[in-house]
């Protein structure tokens, strides 16, 4: 049994040289008390996180999947493991009550949501890793829907490289076509959802072969939706009781809940509201990468040219002026301007 082998949380500390040290391929590395190998390690799916324990999948999709319950090694320092990471375990894998198994490595991870409290902050805090699409949720009404507050998903979900997707909930209770027109330029899958007519099978296979993380401010039907498309998630609906807080707790933290079909699995990753998305952190090129038609005539833009309507010279605007991007090409524009004139505020608070 090797030192590692304690199974407690007081492991030695290691220096950050230790971490970085590169697996060797020729399988020659040097045990030593300060390169730990975890080679048993084996790869798992965190599908939530609770007061310093993870609940993480270990063999997903075969016949000896298990839910297992995990610590974080001390070697990860302050490196925050999140819903949706993939991480190596190690310990007791067995997943029978009591045990608990160990995280020792955050496996690199393909795109990463993260947020600053508000615009001024370039503290940024992870919220899911690893998801290749984001559900925007929204109400027709109640609450009115805020076009503002979807372009910061939207920016958010860009610049991690993630796919946005809307729904707009409560079309019951108003007709969401006015503030569609907001989003028409952009080239995003929509669906609308009334109390009795929710388009789930539609929905659920846009999240097939997926990891989409949920996002929409509180009270919008995001939970209801979740509820719909994973009965057994149980999210807690309705209003909260102030004074309690009860019927609160159960969507207070970012679960990962499987979706099937005939076609497949995927998974949906609920995040409890999130009240604030700053922009602290975001790098307007990444914006403007996901607008490919555009992307090319910015090639052909001055250097530092913000895309905005007074910007001088802007080979984008040309471009959609002369017709050369077609006859979607001004809302395009539209739309990235929109996303890009949030910046162009960001800036002049901070500088302010
Ligand atoms: N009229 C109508 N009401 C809805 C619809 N979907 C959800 N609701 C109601 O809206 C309220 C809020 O729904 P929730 O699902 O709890 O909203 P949430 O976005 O999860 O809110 P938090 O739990 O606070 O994050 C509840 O009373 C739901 O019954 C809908 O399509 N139409
Ligand atoms: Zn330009």
């Amino acid at each position: 049994m090797s030192w590692w082998d304690t199974g407690d949380d007081d492991e030695p500390e290691f220096d950050e040289s230790s971490i970085r040290v590169r697996p060797n391929r020729k399988g020659n590395r040097p045990r030593t008390k300060t390169r730990p190998e975890h080679n048993d390690a084996q790869t798992a799916r965190v599908l939530a996180v609770d007061r310093g324990r993870y609940t993480v999948l270990l063999d997903e999709g075969t016949k000896k999947e298990r839910r297992i319950t995990a610590s974080r090694a001390s070697e990860l320092r302050k490196h925050a493991v999140v819903n949706g990471d993939r991480v190596d375990v190690v310990g007791d894998l067995s997943g029978e009550p009591g045990t608990l198994a160990r995280i020792v490595r955050i496996v690199p991870r393909t795109t990463l949501l993260r947020r600053s409290a508000d615009d001024s902050d370039e503290v940024e805090r992870v919220i899911v890793a690893n998801a290749d699409q984001m559900l925007v949720v929204v109400a027709a009404a109640d609450p009115e829907p805020r076009e503002r507050l979807v372009d910061r998903y939207l920016i958010a979900a860009l610049d991690a490289g993630i796919r946005p997707i809307l729904c707009i909930t409560k079309t019951d209770l108003a007709d969401p076509s006015e503030f569609l027109k907001n989003f028409a330029g952009l080239d995003l899958l929509v669906f609308t959802s009334a109390e009795d007519r929710m388009p789930l099978a539609e929905i659920t296979d846009a999240l097939i072969g997926h990891d989409t993380v949920f996002v929409g401010h509180s009270g919008v039907g995001k939970s209801t939706l979740v509820n719909a498309l994973v009965p057994s998630a149980q999210r807690a609906t309705g209003h909260v009781n102030v004074v309690t807080g009860r019927g609160r707790h159960t969507s207070s933290s970012t679960v990962s809940y499987r979706i099937e079909n005939e076609n497949g699995t995927g998974w949906v990753i609920d995040t409890p509201g999130v009240r604030s998305f700053g922009l602290g952190h975001i790098d307007p090129a990444n914006v403007l990468k996901a607008f490919t038609d555009l992307a090319e005539a910015a090639e052909r833009c001055p250097r530092g040219c913000t895309h905005l309507p007074d910007a001088p010279d802007c080979a984008i605007i040309e471009a959609v002026e002369s017709g050369e991007l077609g006859e979607t090409g001004p809302a395009r524009l539209d739309s990235l301007q929109r996303l890009l004139a949030t910046f162009a505020t960001r800036a002049a608070t901070r500088d302010a």
